[in-house]
């Protein structure tokens, strides 16, 4: 299979889809891997290291989408991107097709066959292609609302971690899942007080039992969520429904109930966010005040991290990456019915469920893709 990797364009996005050692692997396997000039100095892979990998170097995007039968990107396609993707052309990425209809409507027009590394799953409705990059969302979460806190950063002037005999920050972490472990592990770990809440009491019992005393859980309902966040000096929202856009859990109502200069920090953003008042934001300019509040919404915290994320973010995807590049994506699919919940968009049709709904689009069924 012809296989290419455009360099990211996203605002300071500095990952990159392939790492010269992945590409080395797709080409062992016989594939033809094209890759664009400097899509690697993110993460200092230079082109020279990418064509000792046995990679083509190609100038630019354009050769990319032009040819490859499988584009592997890090970040879902910007509209300069997608208005280059062609029909039958495999799209593996991150998609986040919910919240973002703009995007849907593209591939859907496009007709590509997009896999989105949010919805392939793993044993017991694990998600293990966005796991690692939940771990450094959920870890720099803390790092992130513990800056905004900072009253030159319109915070209300916080140590998350408090000094003897002043009290530490009240951090709230609003789902326990992947995200909100590793949120509150980092928060526990500058010893802030910390608050998880969660709907799954499964989730409420790991957490529980791994920090013991060093957090408390609260299940999620409507009165526990407006009272520990009415509290709160940073609240970190990690709620994910797979596949669908997330609910919306804080108001702009209950903002005014809130602290004056708290944090919110949204992680939950790509799939539309979990506050009524959050909007993507960017490196660039991660946080924007609404009544009082401080709200962190950038959409690829990992990018900012980029050497770890890169790896982290390579070691999952390439193995789903060689299965699809050696027996094609349907093969891939029959063979790996994890890998066939990737499927979000193919032949103009949306055959993601939760994207179906959320956006008003006939779900069609991946079996029927794969019939
Ligand atoms: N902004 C960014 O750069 C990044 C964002 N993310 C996003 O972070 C979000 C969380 O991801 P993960 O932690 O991996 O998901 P996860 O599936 O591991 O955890 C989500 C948790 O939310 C809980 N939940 C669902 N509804 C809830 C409610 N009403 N109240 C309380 N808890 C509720 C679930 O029970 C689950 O435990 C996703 O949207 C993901 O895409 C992930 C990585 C980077
Ligand atoms: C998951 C995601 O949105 C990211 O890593 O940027
Ligand atoms: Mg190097």
């Amino acid at each position: 299979m012809l296989i290419g990797c455009p360099k990211e364009i996203k605002n300071h996005e500095y990952r990159v889809g392939l790492t010269p050692e992945s590409a080395r692997e797709l080409a062992r396997h016989g594939h033809e891997v094209w890759i664009e000039s400097g899509a690697g100095l993110g993460i200092d892979a230079t082109d020279e290291e990418y064509r000792a990998a046995g990679a083509k170097i190609v100038d630019g995007p354009d050769p990319i989408f032009a040819e490859c039968e499988m584009v592997v990107k890090v970040k879902e396609p910007q509209a300069g991107e997608r208005s280059k993707l062609r029909e039958g052309q495999i799209l593996y990425t991150y998609l986040h097709l919910a919240p973002d209809r703009e995007q849907t409507v593209d591939l859907v027009n496009a007709g590509v066959t997009a896999i989105a590394y949010e919805t392939v799953t793993g044993p017991h409705g694990s998600l293990p292609l966005l796991k690692p990059m939940s771990q450094v969302a959920g870890r720099m979460s803390v790092q992130a609302g513990a800056t905004a806190l900072e009253k030159a950063h319109g915070g209300r002037g916080v140590l998350l971690g408090g000094v003897p005999g002043v009290m530490p920050g009240k951090v709230v972490v609003i789902g326990g899942g992947v995200v909100g472990f590793n949120a509150a592990q980092m928060a526990a770990g500058v010893g802030a007080d910390v608050t998880i809440l969660d709907r799954d009491p499964e989730v409420l019992e790991r957490v529980g039992t791994h920090f013991e005393t060093r957090a408390k859980t609260r299940f999620s309902n409507a009165a526990n969520l407006h009272d520990a966040v009415c509290q709160a000096d940073l609240v970190i929202g990690a709620v994910l429904i797979p596949g669908a856009a997330a609910p919306k859990l804080v108001t702009r109502e209950m903002l005014g109930d809130m602290q004056k200069g708290a944090v919110l920090v949204d992680v939950a953003i790509d799939q539309g966010g979990c506050f009524e008042t959050s909007k993507a934001t960017t490196h660039d300019n991660p946080t924007y005040v609404v009544d009082g509040i401080v709200h962190y919404c950038v959409a690829n915290m990992p990018g900012a991290v980029a050497r770890t994320s890169t790896y982290a973010l390579n070691n999952v995807t390439l193995p789903h990456a060689l299965q699809i590049a050696d027996l094609g994506w349907k093969g891939a699919m029959r063979a790996n019915a994890h890998l066939a919940e990737g499927l979000n968009v193919w032949d103009g049709k949306v055959t993601y469920q939760a994207v179906a709904e959320d956006l008003g689009y006939e779900y069609v069924p991946v079996e029927k893709a794969l019939a």
